[in-house]
């Protein structure tokens, strides 16, 4: 394939939003929550050849509305080139209902009533991006309107001018052939002269035939495997992939052989299935990865089996699909592996290279105002209301926004929390802030948490972006009941974070009662480690150098995509976070600050007893805020100058 263009492939069909049955075992008509995700069939290929490392686009259309914003960003957060994603003004985005009732049995509805991704249109693109793409994939149904036809077809056409390959995924639904019931999106085969034919006159312009055996049925105009196979191939020089379910499939180059028992088996390794919508799209998407890069058809089968058993053991489709990394890494282990869906390592790859919001955090500096027992001690002391914490935390994220506004590079985040702060919460979530949010009940040790055990359904209601914080008074030298109480909590909310997907930051303080060195933070660290705990973030207070690389060398042991590590304050005076601010220099595991009282005790108290007006208050935070970040920024001059009495101090 040549290697000069600019893209990998252009995925051309439907781009769709699936709204996934979270109740498995219901009927569709009792389910009553549904997760929401990226769908539509060539959605899925753009978006899972992304994951895989491919560069893809994807040509299609949405709507002008929230669903259409979403299926872009989506599809934009996998790596996608969306320049040709066009916003109908017009239309509405597709959606398509799916639901889990057996191994057997998956119910799904497509609303697609002249939805936005069927308008996709000749003048939507040009030869020149057709052109810049190693392959084309459309998907068969996008053959099958007059106006679909004719885009589709012109597509080819510029692909052909400019020697790029094509693909098609046979994608077969009789109901977007208006050949069921529109309520009937399940039903996979209908056998139809018309659209055999119709799918026959493009056969030819194909380098690439994927489909299922029903799917070639439909192509070859017959029931019969063998016979179609052998129509298709009068038809077309293609490349045929033949997927087999759960046997795997088969790849057919020249002649078609007279019997079955004569493919040449590739199989992957069986899994329960838990799912089986979205297998095609996956193995197809592992197929194009091996493909592109002019790879051997058996590996190219390795890929697309592999991805494919992922996928049937998930819920859902895109968000299934598996990355490069954890791919590599299933394929490594399969035959080891019985259950895809339960093996720790794998969960993990998936929640760290897929899951995470793209953002590359580097540079934080976080406000922390999740204080809830301070701000209440603070309020009786002043004799304010209590209602005014709530306020008063909404005028902190006035002043971090006004702050924000001078901090050039460097990136801003909040902690807040829900007693308080919910309001703060809203105004900022949405925004691509680092947002964090306590879950710990405070002072408690053993550690309980706010709102009772049953943390996993309460994330449900937590914005995804949201990243759970908790904060640990723990000692490795605790006694031992004490100790393991923690720690069974702190696993606990670590596996309903992987569950529900959202990012943990473990925060540790050695309690003030025990006698400490800087092996505790070491100790406790290598000690959650080997408890399974992986955070995404740990929170710390400031380190020594030697520290410093002692940790980085544990994260770096135990999980290399750990985000790392933010400093906390302890109320501690500027000068004193200036120095801890300069031992971090040069160690790229400490991605900020997160620090709260040191900025806002002063302000607070004196708003609080209405000695500051809201601008007073706002300014003094503002104020201390940009103090702390020109320490943070200063941090390589302050650790040069006092590296070597740092350096001596540390030897001593
Ligand atoms: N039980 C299983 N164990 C392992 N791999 C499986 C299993 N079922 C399916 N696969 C893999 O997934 C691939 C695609 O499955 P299938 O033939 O069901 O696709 P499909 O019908 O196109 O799926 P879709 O529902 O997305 O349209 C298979 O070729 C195989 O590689
Ligand atoms: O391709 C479709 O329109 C359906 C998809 O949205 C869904 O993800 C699926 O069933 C994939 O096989």
């Amino acid at each position: 394939m040549h290697n000069h263009k600019k893209l990998d492939l252009i995925c051309l069909g439907r781009a769709a939003v699936d709204l996934y049955s979270e109740q498995i075992g219901s009927r569709l008509e009792d389910v009553s929550s549904f997760a929401k995700y990226l769908g539509g069939s060539s959605g899925n290929m753009a978006f899972g050849t992304a994951r895989l490392g491919l560069k893809s686009a994807m040509l299609t259309r949405v709507g002008n509305e929230h669903m259409g914003r979403f299926v872009r960003e989506e599809l934009e957060r996998a790596g996608v080139d969306t320049s040709h994603v066009i916003t109908d003004p017009q239309r509405l985005t597709a959606l398509v209902i799916l639901g889990i009732k057996d191994q057997d049995t998956f119910p799904l509805i497509f609303y697609r009533n002249d939805c936005a991704d069927m308008a996709v249109s000749k003048d939507d693109f040009d030869a020149d991006f057709i052109g810049s793409a190693k392959a084309l994939v459309i998907s068969g149904t996008h053959f099958s309107t007059e106006s679909t036809y004719e885009t589709s077809k012109q597509a080819i056409a510029y692909a052909k001018q400019a020697g790029t390959k094509c693909a098609l995924d046979i994608d077969y639904r009789p109901v977007l052939w208006g050949l069921t019931n529109p309520g009937d999106g399940e039903t996979r085969f209908i056998s139809n002269e018309k659209v055999s034919a119709h799918l026959q006159s493009i056969l030819g312009d194909f380098d690439l035939i994927v489909g299922t055996e029903e799917e070639v049925h439909i192509a070859g105009g017959s029931t019969n495997t063998i016979t179609a196979l052998k129509k298709i191939r009068e038809l077309s020089t293609a490349t045929i992939v033949l997927k087999l379910g759960s046997q795997g499939c088969t790849v057919l180059e020249g002649d078609i052989p007279d019997s079955e028992n004569d493919f040449e088996l590739h199989t992957g390794v069986r899994v329960d299935v838990m799912n089986v919508l979205g297998a095609g799209d996956a193995f197809i998407s592992g197929y194009l990865r091996g493909w592109i890069r002019n790879e051997s058809p058996t590996k190219c089968c390795v890929y697309a089996n592999a991805c494919g058993a992922l996928v049937v053991s998930r819920h859902g489709c895109a968000p299934a699909i598996p990355s490069a990394e954890e791919l590599d890494n299933y394929i490594a282990r399969a035959e080891s592996i019985e259950r895809p869906d339960l093996d720790q390592e794998l969960n993990h790859l998936h929640r760290v290279t897929t899951e995470r919001l793209p953002y590359d955090w580097q540079d934080l500096c976080i406000l922390a105002f999740d204080h809830r027992k301070q701000l209440f001690d603070m309020a009786k002391q002043a004799g304010a209301d209590l209602g005014r914490i709530k306020t008063l935390k909404r005028l902190m994220v006035e002043a971090l926004e006004v702050g924000s506004k001078q901090l050039g590079s460097s990136q801003y985040g909040v902690l807040i929390d829900d007693t308080y702060g919910q309001d703060a919460l809203n105004d900022v979530t949405g925004k691509g802030l680092w947002i964090g949010r306590p879950v710990e009940l405070p002072s408690s040790r053993p550690i309980e948490l706010e709102g009772g055990r049953s943390i996993g359904s309460r994330l449900k209601s937590w914005p995804k972006e949201h990243i759970v914080k908790c904060l640990v008074f723990y000692h490795s030298q605790d006694e031992v009941e004490l100790r393991v109480a923690q720690e069974r909590q702190v696993i606990e909310l670590y596996k309903a974070c992987c569950m529900s997907g959202h990012e943990f930051l473990l925060e540790i303080i050695p309690p003030r009662d025990k006698e400490h060195d800087d092996s505790v933070f070491t100790d406790t660290i290598q000690r959650f480690y080997h408890l399974n705990v992986r955070p995404d973030w740990w929170k710390l207070p400031p380190q020594s150098k030697s520290n410093w690389q002692a940790i980085t060398d544990i994260v770096n042991k135990y999980d290399k995509h750990c985000r790392g590590v933010v400093m906390l304050g302890l109320d501690a005076p500027m000068e004193e976070l200036k120095e801890g601010f300069a031992n971090s220099a040069g160690f790229d595991i400490c991605k900020g600050f997160a620090v709260g009282r040191s900025i806002f005790s002063g302000p607070s108290r004196e708003w609080l007893a209405n000695r500051y007006t809201d601008q007073q208050f706002i300014d003094g935070i503002v104020a201390n805020y940009l103090e702390l970040v020109a320490y943070w920024k200063q941090r390589y001059d302050h650790s040069s100058l006092s590296d070597s009495s740092q350096l001596a101090q540390e030897q001593a």
